[in-house]
């Protein structure tokens, strides 16, 4: 798949957050977004997933407009700001809950999903006594559980222990083996270390471009 960003400007009450950004993404690569706080990585990614609309410019998924073409936008796997679940479910309830809007229940895949991330032992504990970590660690299992082609994490390593980072990078590394177009965004480089190509952001516009593919 070949995700474009042509000319993709955003202007809230004449303030321009997003200006003029230009990319060209392809499947099979991991592309790490990074910047000071209020860079717009967020509203970068929400402008790519379709959550917000441009002032100006577009987004096009193999050719078509996420915008203004009929396009299913469930083929966003996204992790943005901090999605939140219900305090008195289990994290495996939670999952569940989600899961059921598009498939038939899945104990077995669910299960499994919360193992992958480092949740065995806790799925049944309800959500509101999950770690900082945890928290985000269910955020990630939901973000991806559905098998999506374009996997979008904002700030992905939000309270994620060393351990859950090295974990984390498996799983990219194995998403990406499978031919998922995935973009992470940090305000640490150094978490971005797993990615072929890293973005700068600075003040709403993509300032340097870093890196090669490997
Ligand atoms: N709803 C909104 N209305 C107006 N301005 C907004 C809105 N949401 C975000 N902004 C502004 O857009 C800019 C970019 O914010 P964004 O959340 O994308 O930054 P970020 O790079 O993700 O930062 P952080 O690392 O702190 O999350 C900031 O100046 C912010 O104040």
């Amino acid at each position: 798949m070949e995700l474009e960003v042509t000319h993709y400007t955003k202007i809230i009450k004449g303030y321009t957050i997003l200006e003029d950004i230009n990319l060209s993404l392809t499947s099979g690569h991991i592309y790490g977004f990074s910047g000071r706080n209020g860079a717009g990585k967020s509203m970068l990614f929400k402008a790519i997933t379709g959550i917000i609309l441009p002032t100006k410019g577009d987004v096009i998924l193999d050719h078509k407009s996420i915008i203004y073409d009929d396009i299913d936008l469930r083929i966003f796997g996204t992790l943005i700001e901090h999605p939140e679940f219900y305090d008195n479910l289990s994290g495996f309830d939670n999952l569940m809950l989600l899961y059921r809007i598009n498939h038939q229940p899945d104990t077995i895949l669910i299960k499994q999903q919360l193992k992958k991330f480092g949740l065995e032992g806790h799925e049944y504990k309800k959500y509101k006594t999950y770690s900082l970590g945890m928290r985000q660690r269910l955020r990630l299992a939901q973000a991806m559980m559905e098998n999506q082609k374009i996997i979008v994490l904002d700030e992905a390593f939000n309270g994620i222990d060393k351990e859950g980072v090295q974990d984390l990078y498996e799983i990219l590394k194995e998403e990406r083996e499978k031919g998922k177009l995935i973009l992470i965004s940090s305000h640490n480089e150094k978490d971005l270390e797993i990615c072929d190509q890293i973005f700068y952001m600075s003040q709403g516009k993509l300032i340097e471009n870093q890196g090669m593919f490997i």
